[in-house]
């Protein structure tokens, strides 16, 4: 059955509008769910809601069927996994991950092999008896994934457990954390504003925004289907055109090609928000080479009014600010929306 939140409100006393306001969710048994969403937007705050360490103002949050309230965090059976992991450092790496089973009074032996596997599955095999103190900070946010699995808490809380460290090491992390809960059956819920480190790690992405939850779907059916405007636009649909039909026709960062003149030159503007249309004239604004092509910055009219827009490059390479180009809509990059 896993987790269940129902109509959940978070205030904060003093504060104009509810930091989480109104928000049902449900997270399968064994399910990694991310939430994502701008700075502010109440994740962290909801989390907190349902490990018990803010109070609602209004709804009910259960895990198996039974209704938490009254609950203490420490009698939830949750584990927590935060930005800074906080270990102790009087204790060596082994004595930080059997933290939770000596408090749990699991007998000594168990608590070996149980700390091995764990460091085993996050990558630090062998480093029982290394001071805290001497581990890097991916490996200290390492331990304190370890940490927190050690006690097979039924479902994991995670706040932005990597946002200090470098993009990179994110990456990689985000991949070993997803390997990590799947092998252990983990139930997750990952708050982060990162969008790659939330459709790396989740099975399904919710997004949320002013306190409220716009969508939850699995990562590339919330690309392909964005249920709103407003969530295509948090997650980098540049444009969005009129369709004839009703709705919009949301353009993606790889949702235009750009073509030089002469290449096939369009006849006029094409028909607005039909994908595979004539193309469009737009004049370029500037270019820039990145991940292994050239992104071009045009000055275009799609049919909502000219703007800037990034489109990619169809055999022209960094034309100069000023040029006219050709710009097509690619249907790959780009989906429809209901107003
Ligand atoms: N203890 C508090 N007292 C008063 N207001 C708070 C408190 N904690 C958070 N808020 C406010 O509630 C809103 C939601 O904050 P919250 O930390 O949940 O957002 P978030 O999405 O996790 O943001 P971030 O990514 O920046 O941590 C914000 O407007 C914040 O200022």
């Amino acid at each position: 059955m896993g987790l269940e939140v129902r109509d959940v409100v978070v205030r904060y006393a003093g504060a104009t509008a509810d930091a989480v306001a109104g928000v049902d969710l449900d997270v399968a048994d064994g399910e990694i769910l991310a939430l994502l969403g701008p700075s502010g937007c109440g994740k962290s705050s909801l989390l907190r809601a349902v490990a018990g360490l803010e109070p609602l103002a209004r709804g009910q949050v259960r895990y198996d069927g039974a209704d938490l309230a009254g609950v203490p965090v420490h009698r939830r059976g949750f584990g927590l996994l935060f930005q800074e992991g906080q270990l102790f450092a009087h204790r060596d790496v082994g004595r930080n991950v059997a933290y939770g089973l000596e408090t749990a009074r699991v007998p000594r032996a168990e608590r070996t092999a149980r700390v091995r596997e764990l460091l085993d599955a996050v990558g630090l095999a062998g480093y029982e008896r290394r001071p805290v103190t001497t581990l890097s900070g991916g490996e200290r946010q390492r331990v304190a994934l370890a940490r927190a699995l050690a006690p097979r808490p039924r479902l994991l809380l995670l706040d932005e457990p990597f946002s200090a460290l470098d993009r990179g090491l994110r990456e990689r992390l985000a991949v070993e954390v997803r390997e990590v809960l799947k092998a252990t059956g983990t139930t997750a819920v990952f708050v982060t504003h990162d969008h790659d480190e939330a459709f790396t790690v989740a099975d399904r992405v919710g997004v949320m925004q002013a306190g409220r939850l716009l969508q939850v779907a699995p990562p590339e059916e919330l690309w392909r289907r964005p249920a709103s405007r407003a969530v295509a636009r948090f997650l980098g649909y540049q444009a969005f055109v009129p369709r004839a039909d009703g709705g919009l026709l949301a353009v993606g960062p790889t949702g235009l090609r750009a073509a030089p003149e002469g290449s096939g030159a369009p006849g006029g503007p094409g028909e607005p928000g039909e994908p595979g249309a004539p193309a469009t004239w737009a004049e370029v604004v500037g270019s820039a080479f990145r991940r292994g092509r050239t992104e071009i910055t045009v000055e275009a009219d799609l049919g909502s009014g000219r703007r800037r827009l990034v489109a990619l490059a169809d055999g022209v390479s960094a034309p100069a600010p000023g040029t006219k180009v050709a710009v097509t809509l690619d249907p790959a990059g780009c989906a429809v929306v209901p107003d």
